[in-house]
């Protein structure tokens, strides 16, 4: 069985960043659902996605991803994400990046490059690969993708300091604990008092939600799913059954809604 970790490529992604503090052994892919696809397959032995940034929130194609495969989150891993804009000089009128790189500099591109055409590519590594090809395109990604052909124009160039990004490990096996647990609920329909019941569910047993987040559940407009995440895990209380243990909490909430679906109990690794 493979050790290998699938990740965003090409080599240099903040993606590539975050899956190094698992291991070195490493494959990389054009997207999130290409990632979750060689893991389902077993041409990887786990992913590393990103799910959501200090700055501009949620990867919804990694949200998405949670709900249509059939995975489990098995780590999350902290990266701070400090952009650079990089080119041959300053003679650029497009700039290409991942859109969450692109988003999390709108200000600054605003204000800086007003004309300049932004154009969202798979990655910030791929739009280094771009701006490396051609003078007229830069790329916002990390300064260490800086090479002899495209230098570091401007850096620190995102809209807040402190800007981070969670990345989550994905697997087709469930670990065996963690002090976070990540859920998705679907209500099927809504009523006076639903999203009040979910949360009373937590807040009964004494429960910290870390996060709560809704999706399009892509059955029709205004039908959503919920994305939950919560301290505790299956082993929480004498057994998973106890008051505040990851089971009893989904047969509480199954009570309200159509569906929850356990997406793992997992730590911070790296
Ligand atoms: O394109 C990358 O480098 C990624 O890994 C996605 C991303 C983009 C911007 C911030 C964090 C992750």
């Amino acid at each position: 069985m493979t050790d290998e970790i699938g990740t965003l490529g090409p080599a240099g992604t903040y993606s590539h960043r975050a899956a190094l503090s698992l291991g070195d052994d490493l494959r990389f892919y054009d997207g999130v659902p290409e990632i979750a696809d060689a893991v389902e397959r077993g041409d990887v032995n786990s992913g590393v996605v990103p799910v959501e940034n200090s700055i501009e929130g949620s990867v919804n194609a990694t949200l998405d991803v949670l709900v249509e495969y059939d995975l489990y989150i098995v780590g999350e891993v902290v990266v701070d994400v400090e952009h650079a804009l990089l080119a041959h000089d300053d003679g650029f009128n497009v700039v290409a990046s991942h859109p969450q790189a692109l988003a999390q500099c709108r200000g600054y591109l605003r204000d800086s490059y007003p004309d300049a055409e932004l154009r969202s590519v798979s990655s910030t590594a791929a739009g280094v690969e771009e701006a490396r090809e051609d003078p007229a395109v830069a790329a916002i990604a990390h300064p260490s993708l800086a090479d002899d052909t495209v230098r570091v124009i401007d850096d620190s160039v995102q809209d807040a300091d402190g800007n981070s990004t969670r990345f989550v490990v994905l697997a087709r096996e469930p670990a065996d604990g963690g002090d976070k647990t990540s859920i998705v609920v679907y209500p099927g329909g809504d009523r006076p008092g639903l999203l009040y019941d979910i949360l009373g569910v937590f807040k009964e047993r004494g429960v910290n939600l870390t996060r709560i987040e809704s999706r399009p559940s892509k059955r029709e407009l205004g039908d959503y799913v919920f994305h939950i995440d919560f301290e505790g895990n299956r082993t929480s209380g004498a057994d998973s059954h106890d008051e505040g243990g990851t089971d009893e909490i989904l047969d509480a909430l199954d009570e309200h809604v159509d569906w929850v679906e356990f997406l793992g109990s997992y730590d911070r690794v790296g």
